[in-house]
């Protein structure tokens, strides 16, 4: 296998060496953030909210979902308005821990990648969540790729049917032509999170890289090469709310907001009723 871009040198807190940060782009990691006793609670937390469902996790090749705080809603990318699941105990234990304290995640999504699958990369919408993504993995280590996003990127956001499936590349996954232009313009790179990792996204990580997984059966993590296990993870979002909804990031490419603008705009202001 070909060896992976390293990511850009971190510069570690001084005051905790669990603590890595790249300053410039917004993003942060946070080594051991649970322990691994709350990693086996959330594990088995999972498991226990799957056993009603016909298709229990270790027999899948999907992803698998779970939902709590307002629903994530794949149609609009945003929050459901309609469904609400009670936040877990084993979430609200970690919320005080969260890096930032000034505003906390109310959407919590939990996904159990079987080993091999991946997530295509893209960009969580701006519009509807506050600034700080955060994804807490368990279970095993996966690399999750980092890119700058560019023109092609924007134009695919521009597509009339966009979704988080269909992510870069075309359906099923193969890369184009465009998309080796963007990887040479904005070379993409590996970053390897943990298992009990805490990963926070502000800024250009949050705002302007895509983040994804490659759906691949083996890593190269501390160079040796091993099989993908299963993985967990914790999407954490803070639902933005009336007046709180839009963007005014900098980069209008990517964002959803500046989209919705744009389609207004071309297609002039509504009717007027009589
Ligand atoms: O699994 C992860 O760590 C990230 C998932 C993700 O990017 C998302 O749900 O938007
Ligand atoms: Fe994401």
């Amino acid at each position: 296998m070909a060896a992976q871009p390293q990511p850009p040198t971190p510069s570690v807190d001084p005051t905790d060496p669990k603590i890595l940060r790249w300053d410039d782009i917004g993003l942060t990691l946070i080594l051991d953030f649970i322990s691994e006793s709350e990693e086996a609670t959330m594990i088995a937390a999972f498991h226990a909210a799957e056993s009603n469902h016909s298709d229990p996790p270790l027999n899948t090749r999907k992803r698998i979902s779970q939902h709590f705080g307002h629903h994530f809603d794949y149609t609009t990318f945003g929050a459901s308005e309609t469904h609400f699941t009670p936040v877990p105990p084993y979430i609200k234990a970690i919320l005080p821990r969260l890096p930032i304290q000034s505003y906390l995640p109310d959407q919590f999504t939990v996904q159990y990648y079987p080993p091999g699958t991946g997530i295509p990369p893209h960009v969580d919408t701006h519009s509807m969540f506050g600034e700080a993504l955060y994804s807490l993995s368990f279970g095993s280590a996966v690399p999750m790729v980092f890119r700058m996003s560019g023109p092609n990127d924007a134009r695919k956001m521009r597509l009339p049917k966009r979704s988080v499936a269909a992510g870069s590349g075309t359906p099923d996954g193969k890369q184009t032509t465009d998309d080796n232009h963007e990887e040479h313009m904005h070379p993409s790179w590996e970053l390897i999170l943990p298992p009990r990792s805490l990963l926070l996204m502000t800024g250009a990580s949050r705002y302007g890289y895509t983040h994804g997984i490659r759906p691949r059966k083996t890593d190269v993590i501390d160079g040796q090469t091993v099989r993908r296990q299963g993985r967990y993870s914790i999407t954490m979002r803070t639902v933005r709310r009336g007046s709180e909804i839009g963007c005014q990031c900098e980069f209008p490419g990517v964002c959803d907001a500046r989209i919705r603008e744009e389609m207004a705009l071309a297609h002039g202001p509504p009717a007027q009723r009589p």
